[in-house]
Order: C-alpha cells, then sequence, then structure tokens
C-alpha cells in the first residue's frame, strides 16, 4: 500500500533580497529607475515519487539540493507550485524542532497544547507530561517557559513530545544532530524501536555510513531534482562518484 505519493511536483520559491524588504529602499530604486522584480527560484523540479507503506527511505544530496523542501511538501509545510501530493496515514514530522512552541508558556503547558492539537484530550495528555519530560531530561524545568531553555534543550522537548506516539509516516530532517552525545544516543535507541515497526520513514541526513546501513531505499537529489532512487549502496555510490567528478552531474 502506498503511503506517500508525489507526481510531478515542482516548487519556485522567492529568493532571499525579498526578505530584506524595504518600503523606502524599494520606493527610491523605483524612481531611480533601479528597481528588479524579485527573483524566483526553482527548488523542486518535477519530482515523481512513491512510498510504500512501512518502507525506510533515506535521501541524500548536496547542500541546497531541495531535501529539506521535498519533506516540507510531503508534511504540507509547503504547497507545491505545480503536482499534487497524497499522503495516507498520521505523520510525525521532526522538521525545525521546536518552531511551534510558545516561548512565555511552560514546557508542560506546551506539551498539553500540543497534544491537544493533535486531537488527543487534555487528560490524556496531562497523563503523558511526565514521561515526556522524562525522555527529554527536562523534568527539572517543568514550569519554566520554554524561552528560559537553550536551543538544545528545545529542540530536546520537541523530539520527545513528537515520537511520544509512534506515527504512520515519521519524517526526520538531520534530527540525529540535535542534542549532546548522551541525548543523540536516546534519539537512536526510540528511532530503532520505531524502525522496527510498520511506521514509514523518510530521513535526511549527511551521515552516509548511518542512511546506508539503515534505510531500505535512497533517494539522491541535486538542483530540485530526484537524480536516482534505489538501493543503498548504488545510490551512494552514484552520489559520491558525481561530487569526486567536477563535469559530473552535481552542480547543485
Ligand atoms: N525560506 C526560503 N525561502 C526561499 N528559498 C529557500 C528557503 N529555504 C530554502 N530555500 C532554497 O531552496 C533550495 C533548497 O533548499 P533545501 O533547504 O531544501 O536544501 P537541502 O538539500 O535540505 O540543503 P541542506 O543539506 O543544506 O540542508 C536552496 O536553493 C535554498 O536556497
Amino acid at each position: 500500500m502506498e503511503a506517500i505519493r508525489l507526481s510531478n511536483v515542482s516548487l519556485w520559491r522567492r529568493t532571499q533580497e525579498e526578505f530584506s524588504y524595504d518600503l523606502k529602499k524599494t520606493v527610491l530604486t523605483i524612481l531611480d529607475g533601479r528597481y528588479r522584480k524579485p527573483g524566483r527560484k526553482q527548488v523542486l523540479a518535477g519530482v515523481d515519487l512513491t512510498i510504500e507503506s512501512g518502507e525506510k527511505v533515506g535521501i541524500v544530496g548536496s547542500n541546497g539540493s531541495g531535501k529539506s523542501t521535498l519533506l516540507k511538501v510531503i508534511c504540507g509545510i509547503l504547497k507545491p507550485t505545480t503536482g499534487e501530493v497524497h499522503v495516507r496515514g498520521a505523520i510525525a514530522p521532526l522538521i525545525e524542532l521546536g518552531a511551534g512552541f510558545d516561548s512565555d508558556l511552560s514546557l508542560v503547558d506546551n506539551i498539553v497544547l500540543y497534544g491537544v492539537l493533535l486531537g488527543f484530550s487534555r487528560r490524556e495528555m496531562r497523563a503523558r507530561v511526565r514521561p515526556i519530560l522524562e525522555f527529554a531530561d527536562l523534568a527539572a524545568y517543568a514550569d519554566v517557559p520554554v524561552k528560559t531553555l537553550s536551543s538544545g534543550m528545545t529542540a530536546r522537548l520537541g523530539f520527545a513530545i513528537a515520537t511520544d506516539v509512534p506515527p504512520d509516516i515519521l519524517i526526520l530532517d538531520e534530527v540525529l544532530s540535535v542534542g549532546d552525545e548522551r541525548f543523540k544516543t536516546k534519539c537512536r535507541s526510540r528511532l530503532e524501536q520505531y524502525w522496527g515497526e510498520n511506521a514509514t520513514v523518510l530521513v535526511v541526513s549527511h551521515d552516509l555510513p548511518y542512511i546506508e546501513q539503515s534505510c531500505e531505499r535512497v533517494v539522491w537529489m541535486n538542483g530540485g531534482r530526484v537524480m536516482r532512487s534505489g538501493p543503498p549502496a548504488e545510490v551512494i555510490a552514484s552520489y559520491l562518484h558525481s561530487i569526486q567528478t567536477p563535469a559530473g552531474a552535481e552542480r547543485g
């Protein structure tokens, strides 16, 4: 059974100049006749990808090749400009961990709020608070506002909440680089638990030995396109070969 299907998905995004948008500067450049329309860049180009339920898929590729963008389109954080995305099942997106917290609320209130947004009752979530805080090693911070945590601690809380209930589809964007060594080991063993179950797992990482060893299939992205998808050792070898060959496909 298919868990995820992308058909001819393309996405254009505005380039960074637009983020330094400044009305006065824009008016002056128009008056000067120097105004240029903000640029748009294609970040995904005609992606066709089907992932079967229960498959463990690794996504590799150089910086800026579109890996995180692909995950965000699958989670519904970004809408493709053209093409279609179909997802069957509940997704736990471990992307930008902790981005959704209300920084003025306490850890306990954020945990309950997050669960309620996912459809759990308040009472169910109150029962989950303790194990979540314990997994994150943050029981001592239960009642302080989230803004007083360090960024690593916030990411730990995000990971602990998002993986508390096993999802149908787990999406991991470099989360294994979160936290200190002790927490990384805990993350890996929790993920291995899911790995053995029915969950569909999509993981983006630059840790190629880890991807090769833990995934059943690897997708190599370059310039917003899927270059190759197939057995981990073969796809990783093609990716590495392209990096070592300057005239090869890897042109970012
Ligand atoms: N918020 C944004 N607005 C506009 N363009 C963006 C934004 N975020 C990323 N991009 C662009 O989208 C393209 C793909 O970026 P993406 O983050 O998907 O790459 P990646 O393969 O995950 O890279 P990395 O390995 O560095 O994490 C890049 O050209 C990047 O500049």
